[in-house]
């Protein structure tokens, strides 16, 4: 396996602000996993955001398949309109792209609890290719799923435990939750789209509002962060082996604040007119399971007072997808649905 290649050469400005952690060949206990836990839980405390060196979850073969032959198969080999019939796409207000640029031409498929429930994977396929159901699609899409599940289960594990949630309770937590891989095609901006840095705005600055994502970007980078302390945007590059892994609002509300939402947004350049591609895995609670969301016991305390009232997830998604929350989306959507008066020092209260 390709080991830690580029990591230094490639470096750029956010891995010296944003953690960037080595897991592989990590399990609980072994040497590392204490030093690698602590790392990942400051830098989410910090940024709510972290690189992962993760070859183990997207190897060599498995990025090669995914982005070398699954992506140009769906995205490039099958006419859109047969796409639009099969009901691929998501659309509509609760499915759709927050914050998608009108002129950025962005396709995206998402494919819902693609790691327990094979099957749905499968049946897309089959709207898609109906000879075959190109079977080496769904395998690819399925293994990704299973492998990032895995990874985003354990660091979820890790930044819990290491703001000091009780192993029960993380448990209870993670299997409240669902999840689907989403792929997606942002096309290449034209010239006179891209500004001086040749480059164009293709999803505007937003929050995730599930609880976390990882993101495997290909060759071609785009994505942003923005550092909390002085809102500068840190590009994070697309180097082999690394995810990102970053929080949503969901998350926020887990953790009673201690990790901020990730504000993300990306450019895509316009350099070689190639497109980029862009694996998610996203998770949030699973619908039709337990509706409220509320910060962990062991996490709000005297030091840490409640930050967010408990709230319905759903009633929280469709409020980011309202005219108000779209309006809130550059703000703190979060705070305006379920912030918490907190008592501040001498009795004031701050909304
Ligand atoms: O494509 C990416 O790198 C990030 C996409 C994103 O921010 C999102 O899907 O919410
Ligand atoms: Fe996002």
């Amino acid at each position: 396996m390709g080991s830690g290649n580029g990591e230094a050469t490639t470096t750029t400005k956010l891995t010296e602000e944003i953690g960037k952690v080595d897991l592989r060949g990590l399990e609980p206990g072994t040497p590392g996993w204490a030093e690698a836990r602590a790392a990942v839980t400051s830098s989410m405390a910090a940024h709510g955001c972290v690189v992962l060196v993760a070859h183990d979850a997207l190897d060599e073969k498995l990025r090669r398949a995914l982005f070398g032959r699954a992506l140009p198969e769906l995205f490039f080999g099958l006419p859109f309109d047969a796409k639009k019939r099969s009901g691929a796409f998501s659309n509509g207000p609760h499915r759709g792209y927050v914050g998608q640029v009108p002129a950025v031409a962005l396709e995206t498929v998402p494919f819902p609890d693609a790691a327990d429930d094979p099957g749905t994977v499968r049946d897309l396929a089959g709207r898609l290719w109906p000879d075959d159901g190109n079977p080496d699609f769904c395998d690819t899409i399925v293994a990704f799923a299973k492998n990032v599940l895995e990874l985003e289960g354990a660091v979820e594990r890790m930044v819990l435990e290491g703001l000091g949630a009780r192993e029960e309770s993380v448990a209870k937590h993670l299997a409240s939750q669902s999840h689907a891989v989403r792929v997606t095609l942002y096309g290449a901006p034209g010239e006179d789209d891209a500004g001086g840095g040749g480059v164009a705005l293709a999803l505007h600055a937003h929050r995730d509002e599930h609880m976390t994502t990882v993101i495997a970007q290909h060759e071609v980078g785009g994505l942003e962060v923005q550092d909390i302390r002085d809102g500068r945007w840190l590009p994070v590059p697309p180097e082999p082996g690394t995810l990102v892994f970053m929080a949503g609002d969901q998350f926020t509300v887990v953790t009673n604040g201690r990790v901020p939402a990730c504000m993300h947004r990306v450019r895509t350049p316009a350099a070689g007119g190639r497109g980029r591609f862009s694996v998610q895995l996203c998770r949030r609670r699973r619908e039709g399971g337990e509706p409220v969301l509320r910060a962990m016991d062991e996490l709000v305390d005297e030091e840490h007072p409640l930050m967010y009232n408990p709230c319905n997830h759903e009633e929280y998604r469709a409020f980011r997808y309202s005219e108000e929350g779209q309006r809130l989306r550059e703000r703190d959507p979060l705070k305006a649905f379920c912030g918490a008066a907190v008592e501040k020092l001498g009795g004031s209260t701050e909304e």
